[in-house]
């Protein structure tokens, strides 16, 4: 067994309580051994936490990694406009290894703002794969199972495609879902059977629902129902199942989601940006959904700092309830590490003996988080990604005191920005 201890911080325990402490880390396993006083000594390496506070990994339960590409590439329009127009075209020239680049900026990024998991729904999902593998993160892929505007040959590939990504990818860091993209862009009988599958193959089915009022209309007047109750007559939201968004959805949607045990993924930097609505949170949040967080792509964001959304998740939060107390501080957090891990289905997100051994070690010597009343607050409100000192997941070390230590930062950067303008160029060709 090699062992780890990070010493002389404050960890914020599974109550969100927060405790002068150690944690030990089994290296070998990759899981916690033991939180406690002075026991970070023992450990073979150290990491210093001096001024600084110990948090779980925090968990960006809906994304697109690989659309880092895609950054600013096309803003300011709404969603529908948005893939069609400019998203969709682009993606369509975009090759493996373009993804595995994308793939590779995302997990830096990431790694830099404390994230140590996330779910991801993309296409060129084995390069993605490979790419979560060398830089140690935790994930969940699946590939997006589109059906819209696409011929039978078409359809029946992509499903096959979403079939065996779900079936045969996964590792020890690695997991899979099968991911039909929404319930406007993917035919009926291809939900119902990619569910069925997914049921057969024991993995979670993953999809945008309610993400706009356009999504919602058309379902109201072709089925005389609303999303939620077409989603399920499809053999969707078991409790292993989580889906993003989730915008436009009415209390008797609420009740059954809180019902089924399925996850909601909140985003909401991606709905302020394209405008698609107020997620209905404090409401889900009282009728006891689970509720995670997530950037969305970061096209749509436009980066993947889960503490920028935090703030953005309480701040939409109080304006959606016209209420300054709802979505609280303690509220967002539990939502970046303990929801967003009961919605993918991670172990992760407490800092306990037995639990992944996935941690961001924070700095709290900065103006910007001085004094310190509520670290909670400050979680919420105050910190941004840059504060985060060393990111650790599975038991290894994926940032010492900001320097990456697997990917290749500089090399990463270049390679991304030349695919980029090539890619961009191809699409507009
Ligand atoms: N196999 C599919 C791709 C699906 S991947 C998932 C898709 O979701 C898209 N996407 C990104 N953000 C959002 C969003 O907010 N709502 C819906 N789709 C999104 C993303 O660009 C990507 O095309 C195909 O052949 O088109
Ligand atoms: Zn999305």
């Amino acid at each position: 067994m090699t062992t780890l201890g990070i010493t002389n911080g404050s960890v914020l325990q599974p109550d969100l309580s927060i405790s002068k402490s150690d944690v030990l880390v089994d290296q070998s396993s990759g899981e916690i051994i033991d939180v406690d006083p002075e026991i970070g000594m023992s450990g073979e390496q150290q990491l210093d936490a001096t001024d600084s506070l110990i948090i779980p990994g925090l968990i960006n339960a809906h994304t697109h990694v690989a659309m880092t590409l895609l950054r600013g590439y096309a803003d300011d329009k709404p969603l529908e406009t948005w893939l069609r127009e400019d998203i969709w075209p682009a993606e369509a020239e975009l090759t493996p290894e373009d993804a595995r680049a994308g793939a590779r900026l995302g997990m830096a990024e990431m790694i830099r703002s404390g994230t140590t998991g996330f779910a991801d729904m993309y296409f060129h999902v084995p390069a993605i794969g490979d790419a979560v593998e060398s830089a140690g993160l935790r994930a969940r892929l699946g590939h997006g199972i589109v059906t819209a505007g696409k011929t039978d040959a078409e359809i029946e590939s992509e499903v096959e495609e979403g079939l065996r990504i779900a079936r045969e990818l996964g590792s020890e860091r690695v997991s899979t879902a099968v991911m039909p993209h929404s319930l406007t862009t993917v035919t009926e009988d291809v939900l119902t059977s990619v569910a069925e599958r997914a049921r057969e193959m024991a993995v979670p089915v993953h999809s945008h629902v309610s993400e706009t009022t356009a999504e919602v209309t058309p379902i109201r007047e072709e089925r005389g129902v609303r999303p939620v109750e077409y989603a399920r007559s499809c053999g969707l939201l078991q409790s292993e199942d989580f889906i993003a968004h989730a915008v436009h959805v009415d209390s008797a949607e609420i009740a059954r989601l809180a019902d089924t045990g399925t996850g909601v993924v909140h985003c909401p930097a991606s709905n302020m940006k394209l405008a698609s609505g107020m997620a209905p949170v404090q409401a889900m949040l009282d009728a006891g959904v689970t509720v995670g967080l997530g950037t969305d792509g970061v096209a749509s964001n436009n980066d993947l700092d889960m503490f920028d959304e935090m703030r953005d998740a309480a701040m939409i939060g109080k304006l959606a309830a016209d209420d300054a107390s709802a979505l609280a501080a303690p509220d967002v957090v539990r939502m970046a590490t303990q929801g967003s891990a009961d919605c993918v289905g991670f172990e992760s997100g407490r800092i306990e003996s037995g639990a992944p051994a996935d941690l961001a070690v924070l700095s709290l010597d900065a103006p910007h988080l001085t004094p310190a009343h509520d670290l909670v607050s400050h979680l919420a409100y105050a910190a941004t990604g840059s504060d985060v000192r060393h990111t650790v997941c599975d038991g290894q070390i994926l940032m010492r005191e900001r320097e990456l230590l697997t990917i290749d930062e500089a090399r990463v950067r270049e390679e991304v920005t030349e695919r980029a303008e090539d890619l961009v160029s191809r699409a507009e060709a």
